[in-house]
């Protein structure tokens, strides 16, 4: 290489040198503007990750974090009492008789089980008749149940689902006039008397889920009546939604209709308003709790339950057919089977519930730890 050729060379670098020199200086002095101009133009409101860089500070983004005590675990208790039945379409949950259910639960109430919500299934050929009289005897599953888990487990919260389809012999959640349609009255007044046989026998709560209309009147006047209705949570399923999500439920309950289906008394699906005249009038009638079901299809009127009952708790049911379609995803390798129920369970108390029936109870008490 020639001198000439070598200064040139090495004039070359140098300056490439000063381009990147002047490239750095100038990249920091823009960011040094760019700071500077956050600063004084108060332009702060694009920062946004800072807030959620930890577990722990995106734990805080939610309104509402969820605790055991929100979680309500549904029982299908058989009148067999050894019986001891995985419902296929229901995966890791059981129809069981009286004499295991203690050991059942004692692991769970030791994780933190605060409440359970239970469903009677007769089994027992004849046990389902036109008027559904099997749901108030006093030697019938859930009567039973509610007198052995009180004392057995004297801090756990128990829900008696009130209603008549699992002990009629049409399946419907009431007493049914000549034509197969609902007789309202008759039913009221039946379902109330069944309401009241679980109140008195013991239940913290009792819980209509008939969609008759003005139940809930005649069931807190019975309990006024009787001199306990200050020390019974009336919690009405003010919006129950009709549709295809109930079907695990029905094979684990026997309680499909034989005939006929629900639509003339569970809501239409897309009955937004229907669904917020049914909660304003639980409300008027004196129920304590308003329960919106299915939870996950039914954000929206979760949070309309949230605002019209803003003084009261709102619980939501994430039923049988949402636990299953979980499972089945998680299953088909669709997505993570926890990931999943913890992603609906936000979804469900973003939308304002503050109470969660859910078959994935057990799970999320393993979850949730100590
Ligand atoms: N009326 C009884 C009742 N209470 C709760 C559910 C459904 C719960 C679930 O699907 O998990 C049902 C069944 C129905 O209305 O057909
Ligand atoms: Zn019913
Ligand atoms: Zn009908």
């Amino acid at each position: 290489m020639s001198f000439s050729s070598l200064v040139s060379d090495i004039a070359n670098r140098n300056s490439e040198r000063d381009d990147m020199r002047s490239q750095v200086s100038r990249a920091r002095s823009y960011a040094s503007t760019a700071a500077t101009s956050v600063s004084i133009s108060g332009d702060i409101s694009s920062q946004l990750h800072g807030g959620y860089s930890h577990p722990l500070s995106r734990a805080w983004q939610a309104e509402r974090q969820l605790t055991k005590s929100m979680l309500i675990y549904p029982l299908f208790i058989s009148d067999q009492p050894d019986e001891e039945t995985l419902i296929p379409s229901l995966p890791n949950i059981h129809r069981r008789g009286l004499n295991k259910l203690i050991p059942y639960l004692t692991p769970l109430v030791q994780k933190g089980l605060k409440s359970v919500i239970l469903f009677g299934v007769p089994i027992a050929p004849g046990a389902k008749d036109a008027l559904g009289t099997s749901a108030d005897d006093p030697k019938g599953p859930v009567i039973r149940a509610i007198r052995l888990l009180r004392r057995q487990f004297p801090d756990l919260f128990i829900v008696a689902d009130v209603c008549l389809c699992e002990y009629t012999s049409h399946g419907h959640c009431g007493i049914l006039r000549e034509d197969g349609s609902l007789n309202n009255a008759l039913s009221v007044d039946r379902i109330s008397d069944v309401a009241m046989a679980y109140a008195t026998a013991g239940a913290h709560c009792v819980a209509p889920s008939d969609m008759n209309d003005g139940r809930i009147r005649a069931i807190k006047l019975k309990l006024i009546e009787a001199g306990i209705a200050h020390q019974v949570v009336l919690m009405s399923y003010s919006a129950k939604f009709s549709g295809c999500l109930y079907g695990p439920f029905r094979d684990a309950a026997g309680s499909c209709p034989s005939f006929g289906d629900r639509r003339c008394y569970q809501l239409p699906p897309g009955g937004r308003g229907l669904a917020r005249r049914a909660i304003k009038r639980d409300i008027n009638e004196g129920a304590d709790i308003i329960m919106v079901k299915p939870a996950s299809q039914y954000l929206d009127i979760i949070s309309d339950a949230k605002e019209l009952g803003k003084d009261m708790p709102v619980a939501a049911y994430q039923v049988s057919g949402e636990y299953a379609m979980i499972h089945a995803g998680a299953k088909a390798g669709v997505f993570d089977l926890r990931a999943m129920a913890e992603e609906t369970l936000q979804g469900i108390l973003r939308a304002g519930a503050t109470i969660v029936v859910s078959y994935f109870t057990p799970e999320f008490l393993d979850w949730l730890g100590n």
